[in-house]
């Protein structure tokens, strides 16, 4: 346990009461589903043509950060198609056996959503393979010689992943997927839509400012728009007159120590002190990671790829340096010495951008 751990601004679900809130902020279909254009519309023609054909669509793979939607989207595929959806996920898959018990229990034209494929065991990701393609699995009977193979056809059915690391699939089962939709950040006025249509279900007041505000701290995420409108909406019901306005919404998030960039106490933390402490680097990840009494890796994969994004941070050969404008953002004027402009040129983040 540190003192970082209870995150307002962190990307991943937390716990079963976010969960409820969630399914019950989710668009149902995919004209209320906001953003994410392209995808979109490539996802409605495909659903589209399938449904003229009367055929199963191809499987669809969708892949994207925390938060952005994923599972929102697997089961609007499922209600576009007017089909059930049968939800597992890779850790649930331990063996080629728990696979083919879910696919041999298939109704035709069902959707199999398949959440943190990448996290699947190996020998059920080549019977899916198997089953992607020919609807048809080899379910292995005995053991050592003695073993046979009996083929089993499955039916048709349509396969939704999701993945918040594409790079990590095996080019195999990538390739399978008719479809790939990858999901991006959210512009901040597309997380003022949402913001307000969430406000709307809550049966919550606000402001265009209100939700432009909060909107704007949302680190591109729609999952994290709504956590910071339900503290808003505390705030201003209990220090207000209920209304989210745009005055509301910066004090509450002041209170919660969520800044205008969306950064948070740790966020902060690790750029002060890096320019305090380090004169803005370069500095090893583990003596960054100590100064704020942190993991190393809590600092690598919580705090650090939002800074770099934001190009508040950049990993370089020699160290994490602080950038032109992580001083400004912090109000601090940086030394002469200070790694100068153009350090975002050697940015070595390691975390492969996702395909297109
Ligand atoms: N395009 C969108 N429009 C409106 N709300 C959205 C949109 N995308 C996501 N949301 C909301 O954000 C929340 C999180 O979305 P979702 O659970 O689909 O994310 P995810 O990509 O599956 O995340 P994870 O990787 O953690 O599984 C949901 O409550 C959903 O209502
Ligand atoms: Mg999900």
């Amino acid at each position: 346990m540190s003192e970082y751990d209870e995150r307002l601004v962190g990307g991943a679900a937390e716990g079963p009461e976010e969960q409820v809130i969630e399914a019950a902020l989710r668009p149902k279909r995919l004209d209320d589903f906001v953003g994410q254009e392209r995808v979109r519309e490539q996802l409605s023609l495909v659903l589209r043509s399938a449904l003229r054909r009367g055929r199963t669509p191809d499987h669809v793979l969708l892949s994207g950060g925390p938060g952005l939607g994923k599972t929102t989207l697997a089961m609007i595929i499922a209600a576009e198609l007017g089909q059930p959806l049968r939800i597992t996920s890779g850790p649930a898959i331990e063996r080629a056996g728990d696979l083919a018990a879910v696919l041999s229990t298939l109704a035709e034209g069902e959707v199999l959503f398949l959440d943190e494929i990448h996290r699947m065991a190996r020998p059920a990701e080549e019977m899916l393979y198997m089953a992607m393609e020919d609807f048809r699995v080899d379910v292995v009977v005995g053991k050592g010689p003695g073993a046979t193979a009996i083929p089993l056809d499955i039916a048709p059915f349509t396969l939704v992943g999701a993945t918040t690391r594409a790079g990590m699939l095996p080019g195999p089962l990538r390739d399978r997927f008719g479809f790939t939709g990858h999901m991006d950040f959210y512009s901040a006025a597309e997380l003022e839509v949402i913001v307000q249509r969430s406000a709307r279900l809550l049966d919550v007041e606000i402001t265009d400012e209100g939700a432009a505000e909060v909107a704007s701290r949302s680190r591109g995420t729609p999952r994290i728009a709504n956590r910071l409108l339900r503290r808003v909406r505390d705030y201003a019901e209990v220090r207000g007159d209920g209304v989210v306005t745009r005055e509301a919404a910066r004090a509450a998030l002041t209170l919660y120590e969520v800044d205008e960039k969306g950064l948070d106490r740790l966020d902060r933390a690790v750029l002060s002190s890096l320019m305090r402490k380090f004169g803005g680097g370069p500095v090893g990840l583990s003596t960054l990671a100590v100064s704020v009494g942190e993991e190393p890796e809590t600092v690598e994969v919580v705090a650090e790829p939002f800074l770099v994004r934001q190009g508040l941070l950049a990993r370089t050969p020699r160290g994490r340096i602080a950038t032109p404008a992580a001083w400004a953002h912090l109000g601090l004027t940086p030394p002469p010495t200070a790694p100068l402009a153009g350090a975002a040129l050697f940015d070595l983040d390691d975390t492969p951008d996702e395909p297109e």
